[in-house]
């Protein structure tokens, strides 16, 4: 038999899957780890912490599988992406935490940026926003913050890496310091025309060059597992930032395909070939798993808030007990009885990109019960959805490109049905939910199984990937055009604190 193993480095948990070689699952361990969160609007990750879930979580997977590491032909590894590591090239051991993509301490610095009027460059050749976000920032700010980093950094003794170069240093015993792609693309320090660092940035940033990892295509050589870590020398052939990962495991190959992972919040991408298309439409640029040297980049729109407002109903207002809960709840009542929630509790991500504003119910009457507020929960993430798609729509529609014909669906919020549903009454096309909803691993093991010969072709990995549920529009399209004006009231209301 044939097997894959995927490291899934998510924000909030690690994984590691086993698959065998028609995508199916046959071994899984997951742990949480450590948030830490040191000062308001900072998040932290300790990257040790990081490396022994990833090493509990292979060891126990494999067992699962009943398979030793021998039996598995390649690796592949996806990770939360823009998360930053600096660390010592002698002792591996890290500097600082991990700054966390969610952090906002490098604001003061992007306000820097923008101010010197660098948007615009910085945006034609990375793709991005001049944003917090982005690991740009976070580099700088732990150079500029440890005693001593910067020299050290002039000096060769440290090296950064996002998540997945973490995690291949650490794996092949400090061997190799690479990275792919689509993780350097959210670093807003790579040409995404080049695929190389972008010299004028890291002048800019004062960031040595000699810190940054090489960047690969997705599919590769990365190297092999140090045999003391896992028991032989296992190749590593592919790396992709989770949410690229989750387009290629989806099979969103081509122009015009696009997926929306439902986690705590919300990622689209839309393939949009090898053309670099900057979005006039408020949404990011960025390069999609490149499998090979061919360029192939991806439109991205983010909703902060998604699947985290069932967990505030859940926690902060304890609604339900179960996330699951909510879509019994929500069916309870045949709509929301006009209310409207907008969960911006940290400001909204894209289109809009409004820091200040802040959450909102509306529509309250004395007959609103907590089925119909939790309806609305529902129905904003879908809101929240639709405006990224019709973002895309017209990004496509202005690059002369086909308009999107079916959404691909995954993460832990598409298992609910009225929300895959209300989703395809808005979109007004269909909605597709596949058989295997662990995509982002699925498009790491696919990568690697490229590169190690187990995979022909991309075509070969289109036919694995099969639909489970269908969900179309069946909402008379005036009626959507009714309510997504009233969600743009809502968020107007939502802006205007
Ligand atoms: N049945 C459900 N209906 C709606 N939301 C759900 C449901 N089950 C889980 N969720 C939400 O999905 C999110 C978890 O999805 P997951 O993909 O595991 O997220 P992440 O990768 O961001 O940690 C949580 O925010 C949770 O509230
Ligand atoms: O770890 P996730 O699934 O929350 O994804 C994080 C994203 O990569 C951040 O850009």
């Amino acid at each position: 038999m044939t097997y894959l193993l995927a490291l899934d480095q998510g924000t909030s948990s690690t994984r590691s899957i086993v698959f065998d070689r028609q995508g199916r699952i046959v071994g899984l361990a997951q742990r949480e780890f450590t948030q830490h969160y040191p000062q308001p609007g900072w998040v932290e990750h300790d990257p040790l912490e990081i490396w022994q879930t990833q090493r509990d979580t292979i060891a126990e997977a494999l067992h699962r599988a009943g398979i030793a590491a021998r039996d598995i032909r390649a690796i592949g590894i996806t990770n939360q992406r823009e998360t930053t590591v600096v660390w010592d090239r002698r002792t591996g051991e890290p500097i600082h935490h991990a700054i966390v993509w969610q952090d906002r301490r490098a604001e003061p610095t992007c306000a820097e940026l923008r101010a010197q009027g660098l948007e615009p460059e910085i945006l034609q050749r990375t793709g991005l926003r001049i944003d917090a976000y982005f690991s740009a920032t976070k580099l700088k700010w732990i150079l500029d913050h440890v005693p001593g980093a910067r020299a050290r950094a002039q000096a060769g003794e440290l090296l950064f890496g996002t998540i997945d170069s973490w995690l291949i240093w650490k794996l092949t015993g400090g061997r190799h310091h690479l990275t792919d792609v689509s993780n350097a693309a959210r670093t807003m320090l790579m040409d995404v025309h080049t695929n190389t660092w972008a010299p004028e940035l890291l002048d800019r940033l004062d960031v040595p060059a000699r810190m940054m990892p090489d960047i690969l295509p997705s599919s590769a050589d990365f190297g092999a597992a140090d045999p003391d870590i896992l028991g032989c020398a296992v190749p590593i052939c592919g790396v992709a930032g989770d949410q690229q990962s989750a387009l290629f495991g989806q099979a969103c190959f081509r122009p015009g395909m696009a997926k929306n992972t439902y986690g705590t919040g919300c990622f689209m991408l839309m393939h949009t070939g090898e053309q670099f298309q900057v979005s006039g439409n408020g949404l990011v640029t960025t390069s999609a798993a490149q499998p090979d040297r061919l360029p192939a980049y991806a439109l991205e729109g983010s909703v902060f808030v998604g699947g985290a407002v069932v967990q505030w109903l859940r926690d902060g207002l304890r609604a339900f007990v179960r996330s699951g809960d909510i879509e019994e709840l929500a069916r309870s009542v045949p709509d929301s009885g006009g209310v409207m929630f907008v969960p911006a509790f940290t400001g909204l991500g894209a289109p809009w990109w409004d820091p200040e504003a802040r959450g909102t119910i509306t529509g309250l009457t004395r007959g609103t019960t907590m089925a119909h507020i939790a309806r609305a929960a529902l129905e904003s993430i879908a809101y929240q959805s639709a405006a990224l798609l019709h973002a895309m729509s017209r990004d496509a529609q202005e690059a002369g490109a086909a308009p999107l014909r079916e959404l691909r669906v995954d993460g832990g919020a598409c298992v609910n049905d009225l929300l895959m549903q209300f989703q395809a009454d808005l979109l007004g096309i269909p909605v597709l939910r596949p058989t295997m909803v662990e995509t982002t691993a699925l498009g790491a093991a696919f990568l690697a199984g490229l590169q190690a010969g187990v995979y022909a072709d991309l075509q070969e990995l289109e036919s694995l990937w099969r639909v489970e549920r269908r969900f179309e529009p069946a909402m008379p399209r005036d009626e959507a055009a009714g309510r997504l004006a009233e969600w743009d009231h809502a968020i107007r209301q939502a802006c205007a604190r």
